[in-house]
């Protein structure tokens, strides 16, 4: 057991080079902190044992053995002492080495001061944080925190949230891979909101979003007057996000010259500015987002292997949902809640026990984001306070928002019949079990007959097994039967301002997908083809838009006539807002 003195705990220097240690050790001070100093492995051990440090900064290469093995000592003992290493000038091997074996950190030599400084910072920031948990305080970083934001009950979602505390406390890169819409950048969020770097920006860039020629100015900024249009001196996402966390969202979308410059900037830590004659430090942590295979991509040459190497130091699958279907409930219940803080409602809408399953049999290749825009759709379409089967429509409209488009010749996912046969007799339950879900208020209503049959002709939905369900329903709800259904609303018309008369059959999916994309294109017409501000004229979050954007394969040049309107600047006001938002 080590003793604990009083005030806060000395920071342990090791290096064998008096004069860097000199240099160390003035610097440390003046900044404020007490430091104690060994010359070899042999002496830092013993220094060790007499008492706790809220740092260790080592040395790689030690006259007696090597820095890498304090790091595995301290990293793995019960103490949790932060420890970083100072490497020597170029040696990214060494860094990326020490980052696996558990340094938080680490310091190129020569040694900047402004880095030294931001580096103890954050360690000291995170030791307060482990003594809070150590010592059962509340500390708002803890695992509670990991929960709220990645909610869920399946044993793929607690190995998330473990990993997550564990990766939240290192500085290193990581590579967070899986499906489109598995919830890699909202994990991305979740690491910088448990670490120490919670108070400072948190920026996500959709590589695959800038133009490649704009690249350059959007991630280091540029100087005035470096090109035509530089009026003034503008930052790029780097300086944004300086302090905090840089998502690099789709990285296998960067292209290779700027994957060697990425590179540089991760390995110095410094960026200059087009035009700039100096460079900058930074203190960023890049985090990296991709559901392609990065290194099938290296593989093939489409990925530089270097980076890879500097970017993959730790690495975060996120589970499909179809790994995890346990936690549809729980996600639906946060997705509604969520969605009735938007609409103003006082109880937020409720899946039936039908519709939970039909969801919960759903394959959802699009993830939890097909699961939101499902819910979305049908929280607009359910009449009352019970979302049921119906509301859900044939669930091919959720494979429209999902990144996995329907294969040609394969079916619409409709819902089985059992659970249709199911839903005639259920009764609604509330989606989520969830305490904080069920402390929303909402008692179960008596059962009623759910709205699929009681107003077919109200959702607007095309309902091929109509027929099996009218049969059902009677039959076992002891409901009357359902009345005939009514023609659909000309809502389409309504919504484009225009009138339609529908002569049925029609077909309802391509006459929505038909209006949004001109709808879409009005917008992007109307902002000349700039997608963050069309967003707002549209009712969509940026990343809705874009989402659709590429759903339906709009594009610039074929679909808008604004073609070759340059969109860098909506990249960056993208990310720039999205940081804002997170900061
Ligand atoms: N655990 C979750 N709880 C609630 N909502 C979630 C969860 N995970 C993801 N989402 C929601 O699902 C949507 C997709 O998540 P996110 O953007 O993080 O996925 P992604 O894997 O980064 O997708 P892409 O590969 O397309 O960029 C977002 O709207 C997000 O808020």
């Amino acid at each position: 057991m080590l003793l604990k003195t009083p005030g806060p705990d000395p920071i342990l220097v090791i290096d064998d080079e008096a004069d860097l240690r000199e240099l160390l050790e003035i610097s440390i001070r003046r900044m404020g902190h007490d430091v104690v100093l060994a010359g070899s492995l042999a002496e830092a051990r013993q220094h060790l044992a007499a008492r706790r440090y809220s740092l260790v900064l080592t040395d790689m290469r030690l006259g007696d053995g090597l820095g890498i093995d304090i790091v595995r000592q301290l990293s793995s003992a019960p103490e949790r002492v932060p420890v970083a290493v100072i490497t020597a000038y170029g040696s990214a091997d060494n860094a990326v080495e020490a980052l696996k074996a558990g340094a938080f950190d680490y310091i190129a030599k020569p040694v900047s001061l402004d880095h030294l400084r931001s580096l103890i910072l954050n360690a000291l920031g995170r030791q307060r944080r482990d003594s809070a948990e150590e010592g059962g305080g509340a500390a708002p970083e803890t695992a509670d925190r990991a929960a709220s934001l990645l909610p869920g009950h399946s044993p793929a979602m607690h190995e998330v949230r473990r990993a997550l505390s564990r990766l939240a406390r290192s500085m290193a890169p990581i590579v967070i891979s899986g499906e489109s819409g598995s919830g890699k950048e909202r994990a991305a969020r979740a690491i910088h909101a448990v670490s120490t770097r919670a108070a400072h920006p948190f920026i996500a860039v959709n590589c695959g979003a800038i133009p490649e020629t704009l690249m350059e100015s959007e991630f280091f900024g540029y100087a005035k007057g470096a090109f035509t249009g530089a009026d003034a001196e503008r930052g790029g996402f780097f300086q944004a996000a300086n302090g905090g966390t840089l998502l690099l969202d789709e990285v296998a979308d960067l292209p290779l010259a700027m994957q060697v410059k990425l590179l540089r900037v991760l390995q110095e830590r410094r960026v200059r500015k087009i035009g700039a004659s100096r460079e900058e430090s930074v203190d960023v942590r890049v985090l990296c987002a991709s559901h392609k295979d990065l290194s099938g991509m290296v593989a093939s040459g489409q990925f530089r292997q270097d980076l890879f190497y500097r970017l993959n130091v730790l690495a975060l699958r996120m589970p499909t949902l179809r790994e995890r279907r346990e936690d549809i409930p729980v996600l639906a219940g946060a997705i509604l809640e969520h969605l009735a803080v938007r609409y103003g409602d006082r109880y937020p809408k409720r899946l039936s026990a039908a519709a939970l399953q039909v969801l919960s049999d759903y394959p959802f290749p699009g993830n939890v984001r097909e699961l939101e825009n499902l819910l979305e759709r049908a929280y607009a379409f359910a009449e009352g306070l019970i979302i049921e089967v119906a509301d859900l429509g044939p669930l091919e409209a959720g494979m429209a928002l999902s990144a996995t488009p329907r294969p040609a010749g394969q079916p619409p996912y409709l819902p089985p019949a059992e659970a249709l046969q199911r839903a005639a007799g259920a009764a609604p339950v509330a989606a989520a079990p969830s305490p904080s879900s069920l402390a929303a208020g909402w008692s179960a209503p008596a059962p009623a007959a759910p709205a699929a049959w009681s107003d077919p002709g109200q959702h607007g939905w095309p309902d091929p097994q109509r027929d099996a369900r009218a049969e059902a329903a009677p039959a076992r709800s002891g409901m009357p039967p359902e009345p005939v259904p009514q023609p659909v609303a000309p809502r389409l018309g309504e919504l484009a301002g225009e009138p339609c008369r529908a002569s049925f059959p029609i077909d309802l999916p391509g006459r929505l997908e038909a209006l949004e994309r001109d709808l879409i294109l009005q917008a992007l017409q109307q902002t000349g083809f700039n997608r963050t501000a069309a967003a707002p004229l549209l009712g969509l979050s940026f990343r809705q838009l874009r989402y659709r954007i590429q759903q339906l394969g709009i594009r610039e040049g074929r679909d808008d006539p604004a073609e070759g309107t340059a969109d860098s600047a909506d990249g960056g006001q993208f990310a720039a807002a999205e940081g804002g938002r997170d900061a």
